[in-house]
């Protein structure tokens, strides 16, 4: 068989890997390649660089460019050309991959540079080495027990020394010792040197401040909810995201937290009463099964949905796979994306909802940007609204409005893999494009109602999030 059939039958067995119809054995060895071991090899390196891959490709827009070219595909051949021994055969898709080589090799320079690494190998552990003891510590001010100024005042007593706001994310990068700085994007945020432990300090294990990684604490900041609203925390145990919300409201209005695990409910239970959190309900209950019609919720005008997922951002989770639990991951992560799904949607079915924040702790697009999509397909009333535009990290290119998204990763944002989306409802009569246009590229960006009518100090706290 022509090495054009390697290609189309190794992208066959990802797409059948993905939609559980075997093993990667399995169905190599079913695929009759005449050539078993030059297939295997070329999947299972496919697989291992899956993830790379994938970037490089929406980087380059080369699926936007070779519109019958799909993914799968893209893949296996941008492997080879990159990383493997150079395309095989002639014309076809061949022909078609050198047109790109360049702007291909050149994705892959800048990725390299991104996270400042030289050999391709290290790419396939981005986070190679890193752990969370490299990541800075981020420390969350908890306003419902004391004030900023108080815990920088707190700390400078204890021999540290604040060296003021960050200005950007790289600032943070070079903290050493007992230096600390606010953070750049989250004003709620001190950052330490990598390494500073408080779990034995006074002020964590008395609620005073939050140990809590600073991608974690973009989805309440974002959704950002107006004094006195009623709010949904759908996923909520063990409960950061909640305080952090009843922190935003200073225990006004009301938030209703649900999760389906009692065990993490009542872990929840101890640091909410820990942070002073009074505003909140808590439900052992599925989300899926809380009724949006019901009189309760006719007012929850904010939602944040941090649902269960594959963790893979999770720096001390990132291991590297092996090919075999590469692809039963594969199967996993389709079924935690129909998951998300069926949550985005139910959240979006609320009736007075105008705000919903979305986030993961995932770096796979199946779990993020597609959830996403796949959301606003179904649901034209909302749109995305593009956050933090300083944030350089964007949704991966898969969509016309991915970019309002924010990813997060230790080598760009120094903080755990992470992806949050803000979907807003749209005001009557706006169309898709007009709301996208305003959200996204504009610098005229709409603010949302709430923004608009607060007072000056407020908006400037909050000025920077959308
Ligand atoms: C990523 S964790 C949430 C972390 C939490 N937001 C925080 O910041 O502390 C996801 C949570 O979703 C819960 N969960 C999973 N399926 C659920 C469902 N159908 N309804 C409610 N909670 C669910 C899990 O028990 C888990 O505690």
């Amino acid at each position: 068989m022509m090495a054009a059939g390697l290609y189309q039958t190794a992208a066959g067995i990802l797409e059948r890997t993905q939609r559980q119809q075997g093993g990667v054995k399995t169905l190599v060895y079913n695929s009759k390649y005449p050539n078993i071991k030059q297939l295997y090899a070329l999947v299972c390196e496919t697989l291992r660089y899956s993830d790379v891959l994938q970037e490089i490709i929406s980087s380059s827009n080369l699926l936007k460019e070779e519109k019958k070219l799909k993914m799968n595909l893209a893949k296996v051949l941008v492997y080879d050309l990159l990383f493997g021994k150079g395309l095989k055969g002639s014309g076809g898709w061949k022909a078609t991959l050198q047109k790109h080589r360049a702007r291909l090799q050149a994705e892959l320079a800048r990725l390299k540079i991104r996270r400042k690494v030289s050999r391709n190998e290290d790419l396939l552990a981005p986070l190679a080495g890193a752990s969370e003891a490299l990541l800075p510590r981020y420390v969350r001010v908890n306003p419902l027990k004391t004030s900023t100024d108080d815990v920088i005042d707190y700390f400078k007593r204890q021999g540290y020394t604040y060296l003021g706001q960050a200005s950007s994310v790289q600032e943070l990068g070079h903290l050493s010792g007992k230096q600390f700085l606010t953070d750049c994007h989250v004003p709620e945020l001190l950052v330490f040197s990598p390494r500073t432990d408080f779990h034995q300090d006074f002020l964590y294990r008395s609620g005073h401040i939050i140990l809590q990684d600073k991608a974690s604490s973009l989805p309440a900041f974002l959704l950002d909810p107006p004094l006195g609203s009623h709010v949904i925390d759908a996923c909520a145990a063990p409960g950061n995201k909640t305080s952090h919300l009843a922190a935003i409201l200073k225990n006004t209005g009301k938030i209703f937290a649900f999760d389906l695990d009692t065990k993490r409910l009542a872990t929840m239970s101890t640091l909410l009463l820990r942070a002073g959190v009074t505003c909140h309900e808590m439900a052992n209950q599925d989300f899926l099964q809380v009724e949006p019609r019901d009189p309760k919720y006719m007012s929850v005008t904010h939602i944040l949905l941090d649902p269960s997922c594959s963790g893979s951002g999770i720096v001390d989770r990132l291991n590297q796979l092996t090919d075999d639990e590469k692809s039963s991951c594969e199967e996993r992560l389709l079924a935690l994306a129909a998951f998300q799904r069926k949550m985005l949607g139910h959240a979006l079915s609320f009736p007075a909802v105008q705000c919903v924040v979305y986030s993961t702790c995932s770096l796979h697009q199946q779990e993020n940007e597609d959830v996403v999509q796949d959301a606003l397909e179904r649901n034209g009333t909302f749109r995305l609204v593009s956050v933090l535009p300083s944030w350089t990290q964007r949704g991966l290119d898969t969509f016309s409005d991915a970019a309002c998204c924010l990813r997060a990763s230790p080598a760009e944002t120094l903080t755990n893999g992470f992806f949050v989306a803000l979907l807003q409802r749209k005001r009557e009569g706006e169309d898709c494009r007009e709301a996208f246009s305003m959200s996204c590229n504009s610098a005229d960006v709409e603010l949302p109602l709430k923004r608009v009518s607060a007072s000056t100090k407020h908006q400037k706290r909050k000025g920077n999030r959308v």
